[in-house]
């Protein structure tokens, strides 16, 4: 019997940002592999007209609870929704529901963030720093509270190259930042934003900083652990392979380009592409609740969660993978056929912008705004380079992240935990996960039907024949141009056709002479 599985049954776990990407794997492998769990609490804030009810029926419904669904039919039982906002005093949460956590509690798994790099500097604070805050002051009352862990990035010191696996001091102290910016004005906030952040590339990864610092403060009051994953893409196995359900980190580069929006990107080719499977984080961060509840290590552990130093993989080889299983298994409708120049030159990066996006995002709005329709592509390739803008800070460098305690707690685990668990990258065979990642970019996220790409191959030889003619018909226009305006280029038209008639005339002359 697994040692992990077992803990978890008979024990009540609170989740944090159990609606997001990362929460819905936790919540299915928990459940899963732990059916006789106690309860499943989460926090859960009402959103975009949905009560918080309507939200968790949703959210079981959806195909990432097909497994758990299978085996364990009625699992939506064990979750049990409380009524939450991060960012409000005391996390909203009523005082009845408060003494319910209070006394139940055993493990907390804290995954609620704002992930987006370009969230105002004080709602970032608000969520990622006040509102772990708050949650810390809430475990520190639970009677019952057996290990709190604490999801990092392993992005939040990534203004310094190699990176342990300690707390950083914060760049400020982090209360008298807070009650700066409870007071100051929105667009002062905003103005000195980059001063305040300094070498950190955004609110994101900064807030995140700041967050571990007062997470460790809270050590000596219970077990604590914190894990640093670096960019979470989609799942290797669990609970499917490619499993994803949202356009962060490199998901949202990866369909555009499958899409053949994507045709540059600024990355570093021979950089690393620190890419880590959604459950291997999932299973890492099940593996490190119950060691720290179990063993309760002396002092606060981190746990970098990353690929780079096990078993790397750079930005040029996902480019070749991406583009090549998108070509066996297109995307519908792609607006042209996948391809992806990749240069860390900006000049370059610049030119092929003007080239393969602007321009045809130009002449196809031309077209639609012809055909009587709204233009949208430009405004669909200007967010996309926003985005590139606020992504290249990461594809660009490479990071060392060391990961002793990752490689410690495998030496910990009985083979069924280490089976069960697997969080050993070494195992991940970065093609075949890249081409699953792609299809389940496909299928999850774009729900996109594998019965239709016949008719999307299809599709792709129509754009392969338009492009041939397009560009047959540019060179042609730029060489009747030319001819009208050099007398060398005349003289060299002259000199080939000429050419072509004399080796016509022998070709012709010499198979009547065969006959
Ligand atoms: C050959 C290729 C190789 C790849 C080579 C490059 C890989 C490059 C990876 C770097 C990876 C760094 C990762 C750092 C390491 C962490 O720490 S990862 C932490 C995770 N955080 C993130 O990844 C957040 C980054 N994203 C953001 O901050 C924001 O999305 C951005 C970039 C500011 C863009 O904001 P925005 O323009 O307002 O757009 P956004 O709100 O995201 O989306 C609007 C809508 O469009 C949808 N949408 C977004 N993207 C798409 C899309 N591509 N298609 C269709 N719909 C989309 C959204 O779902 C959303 O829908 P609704 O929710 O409104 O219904
Ligand atoms: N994805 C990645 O690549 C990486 C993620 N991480 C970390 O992992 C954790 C989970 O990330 P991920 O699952 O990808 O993020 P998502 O954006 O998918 O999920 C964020 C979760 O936080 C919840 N949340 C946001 N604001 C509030 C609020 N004000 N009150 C209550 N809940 C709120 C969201 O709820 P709602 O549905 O209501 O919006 C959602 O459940 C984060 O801490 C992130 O920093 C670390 C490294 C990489």
């Amino acid at each position: 019997m697994s040692s992990i599985a077992a803990y978890y049954n008979g024990k009540t776990v609170l989740i944090t940002g159990a609606t997001g990407f990362m929460g819905k794997v936790l919540m299915e492998k928990l459940l899963r592999s732990s059916p006789d769990v106690e309860a499943v609490y989460i926090l859960v804030r009402p959103k975009a007209g949905q009560s918080m009810q309507e939200r968790v029926a949703n959210m079981v419904k959806s195909k990432v609870f097909d497994r758990v669904r299978e085996d364990c039919p009625n699992f939506q039982e064990k979750i049990k929704p409380i009524n939450a906002e991060l960012t409000q005093p005391n996390l909203a949460i009523s005082a009845k529901d408060s003494q319910e956590l209070l006394s139940q509690v055993n493990v907390v798994f804290h995954c609620a963030a704002t992930v987006r790099f370009d969230e105002p500097l004080k709602h970032a604070l608000l969520l990622n720093v006040m509102g772990t805050q708050q949650l810390l002051l809430l475990a520190r009352q639970m009677q019952k509270l057996e290990a709190f862990i604490h999801i990092s990035t392993a992005y939040a010191n990534c203004n310094k190259r190699n990176i342990e696996e300690v707390i950083y001091p914060p760049p400020v102290e982090t209360k008298k930042l807070c009650d700066l910016v409870e007071w100051l004005d929105e667009s002062i906030i905003q103005e000195i934003t980059p001063k305040l952040i300094g070498d950190w590339p955004n609110t994101y990864t900064y807030t995140k900083a700041l967050a571990e610092y007062l997470v460790q403060q809270e050590k000596e009051h219970f077990n604590i652990a914190i894990i640093r994953p670096s960019i979470v893409g989609a799942s290797w196995h669990e609970p499917f392979p490619g499993w994803i359900d949202n356009f962060n980190g490199a998901s949202g580069m990866i369909i555009a380009a499958g899409k053949g929006i994507l045709q540059t990107v600024k990355v570093n080719n021979d950089a690393v592409a620190d890419l880590i499977p959604v459950d291997v984080v999932i299973n890492l961060m099940l593996a490190v609740g119950w060691y720290t509840a179990v063993h309760r290590p002396k002092t606060l552990m981190v746990y970098n969660c990353t690929t780079g130093g096990i078993n790397p993989f750079c930005w040029g080889e996902i480019g070749y993978h991406v583009i090549s299983t998108f070509k066996r298994n297109p995307l519908e409708q792609t607006f042209r056929i996948p391809k992806a120049q990749m240069t860390s030159n900006h000049l370059i990066n610049q030119y092929w912008i003007t080239v393969s996006h602007k321009a045809p995002a130009m002449l196809y709005d031309f077209y639609l705004r012809l055909t009587g329709r709204k233009p949208r592509m430009m405004k669909i390739f200007n967010r996309l380079h926003k985005s590139m803008m606020l992504l290249e800070y990461f594809t660009c460098q490479s990071w060392e992240w060391s990961s002793e305690n990752m490689n410690m707690l495998m030496t910990q685990l009985s083979p069924e935990d280490r089976r069960l668990f697997n969080f050993d990258v070494r195992q991940l065979h970065w093609s075949e996960y890249i081409e699953n990642y792609c299809i389940g970019a496909k299928k999850y996220l774009l729900n996109e039907d594998m019965s239709g790409i016949p008719a999307a191959k299809q599709h792709l030889r129509k754009l392969r024949n338009i492009q041939y003619a397009f560009n047959t018909t540019l060179l042609v226009i730029i060489w009747r141009i030319f001819i009208a305006r050099s007398q060398m280029a005349r003289n060299i038209w002259y000199f080939v056709v000429s050419l072509c008639y004399k080796f016509l005339s022998y070709f012709r002359a010499s198979s009547t002479l065969r006959h």
